[in-house]
């Protein structure tokens, strides 16, 4: 069985199952500021559970592709939205569940100006970015326990274009 997994151009409709993706594609839901700001607004379902929500910044090494991938993660009792703050795309993969554990990945390369939001709970792999600065906004649940379930590969994945 081929594990090499192709990268997708990440759009809202691909990325529908698994999370949000926020852009300023089309119109602004409303202008403010007198005009002079088209506002995307409540672009993603944030969920945190019984605790609080975060805002980090996670300086993240670049990786290149073909990449290898080893594991994914998921938050049992959080989503999790990474918001670059450069204007570069970034790698971003996620995975369906299948009795707990998550099915084949699918890899999405982001647009510049394209952030995503992992719903509550969705396997996903770790913060990727592909150029340096890898500078990321990380909105998530700050609370008790560790909010955390790895999964490691019996084999790796390759992740290409
Ligand atoms: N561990 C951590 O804060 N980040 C990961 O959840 C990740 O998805 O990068
Ligand atoms: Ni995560």
């Amino acid at each position: 069985m081929s594990r090499s997994i192709v990268a997708e151009p990440l759009t809202r409709e691909a990325f529908a199952g698994f999370g949000d993706v926020l852009d300023t594609a089309g119109e602004a839901d409303k202008l403010i500021n007198q005009g002079l700001c088209g506002r995307y607004h409540d672009r993603a379902r944030l969920d945190f559970a019984d605790a609080r929500a975060g805002v980090s910044l996670f300086k993240a090494e670049p990786r290149s592709l073909p990449l290898k991938l080893d594991m994914v993660e998921r938050h049992p009792d959080g989503s999790q939205c990474f918001i670059p703050m450069s204007m570069d795309g970034f790698l971003v993969v996620v995975a369906g569940d299948e009795g707990g554990k998550p099915g084949t990945p699918r890899a999405f390369l982001s647009a510049p100006g394209q952030a995503v939001n992992f719903h509550r709970g969705t396997w996903h792999g770790v913060l990727t970015p592909l150029v340096a600065p890898g500078l990321f906004a990380v909105v998530d649940r700050i609370g008790e326990g560790p909010n955390l379930e790895e999964h490691w590969f019996e084999a790796p994945y390759e992740i290409k274009t």
